[in-house]
């Protein structure tokens, strides 16, 4: 598949401050990719990067075939979508209007404004103002905003900041569904929870330089952080011996729980000696979260981040 974005030793700098670091990135069409990182990592400054706003330093950015600050650019950004952080509207105006005003700012077709609403969910509450909206609701027309145009590639800074779970997983499957439809998105995010089953790949970004990259399996056999075990049975009757042996350490949960963490070579070793004990009667499996990679990534040494996973 085609390259959508394409970074090449990209370099961001104000005098001594380097906000971007020799930054490699190439996302394929159809690709949804999350930034993840801490505040001032770097993560709007590649959007801005890609939307055009800031030329780079040194290094190339090319975007759907071309520079977005060169000749082309005006063209360009009518591919392109962009939800920015703490987006706001005019109060007054109801959803409709303030869709239609920016229908006709961007030169989209007016006839997208109901098709749009109706995407994300805002048909019932197009007609009320937008001071009556909840925070959901106005990320979800901050959305709508973004997509006039049938964009072919969508930015999305930190959309779900603010929101409560529900809300973020509406949001998360508004944009698969886009995706789904064959457009690229990139989003940043610093809110990791639910976020994961929608994402291809994550960016994790430390001071501007890329920490790691790859998708969650990858990103998994990379860190190769322990697999977490929770037991449930007559845990009384085990005596720490029994634990000794295995090389695990419980750390109880309650009366009938605990848990473990396993080395992932050590899973169906270590499940074999559990499952033949009577007093067991159950043990679910959960692998490293992506939370626990961002904080493995994050601050393991610099020196082991060189060989971040292209
Ligand atoms: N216009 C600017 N001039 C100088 N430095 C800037 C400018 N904008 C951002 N920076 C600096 O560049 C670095 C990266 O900032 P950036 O906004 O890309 O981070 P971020 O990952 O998006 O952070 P956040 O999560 O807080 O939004 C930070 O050190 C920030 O202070």
């Amino acid at each position: 598949m085609n390259p959508v974005i394409e970074l090449q030793r990209v370099t961001k700098r104000h005098g001594a401050l380097v906000r971007l670091a020799e930054m490699d990135l190439t996302i394929k069409e159809g690709e949804m990719l999350a930034l993840l990182g801490h505040n001032g990592a770097g993560k709007t400054t590649i959007m801005k990067l890609i939307l055009g706003l800031i030329a780079p330093s040194s290094g190339h950015v090319d975007v759907l075939g071309s520079a977005p600050d060169g000749p082309h650019a005006e063209r360009l950004r009518r591919q392109l979508g962009y939800l920015p952080e703490n987006v706001t509207f005019y109060e007054q105006l109801t959803g409709r209007e303030v869709l239609t005003y920016f229908a006709r700012l961007k030169r989209a077709d007016r006839h997208q404004v109901t098709v749009l609403l109706e995407r994300v969910g805002l048909v019932e509450a197009a007609d009320r103002r937008v001071k009556t909206y909840s925070k959901g609701m106005r990320q979800r027309l901050g959305l709508a905003q973004a997509l006039l145009g049938s964009p072919r590639l969508l930015l999305l800074d930190e959309p779900t900041t603010g929101l409560d779970p529900a809300a973020t997983r509406d949001f998360y499957q508004a944009v698969k569904a886009l995706r789904d439809n064959g457009c690229t998105v990139l989003l940043s995010s610093h809110v990791l929870p639910g976020i994961e089953p929608y994402i291809d790949r994550a960016l994790i970004l430390g001071k501007g330089r890329r920490l790691a990259l790859g998708s969650l399996k990858q990103l998994r056999e990379e860190a190769q952080l322990p697999l977490t075990f929770r037991i449930h049975g007559t845990l009384r009757a085990m005596q720490s011996q029994l634990w000794k042996a295995m090389s695990l350490e419980p750390i109880p949960i309650n009366e009938r729980c605990v848990e473990v963490n396993v080395p992932a070579e050590n899973k169906m070793q270590v499940l074999r000696q559990l499952t033949a004990m009577p007093n067991i009667d159950d043990i679910e499996l959960s692998p490293p979260t992506l939370e626990h990679l961002y904080t493995h990534f994050s601050t393991r040494p610099a020196s082991l981040t060189l060989g971040a996973s292209a």
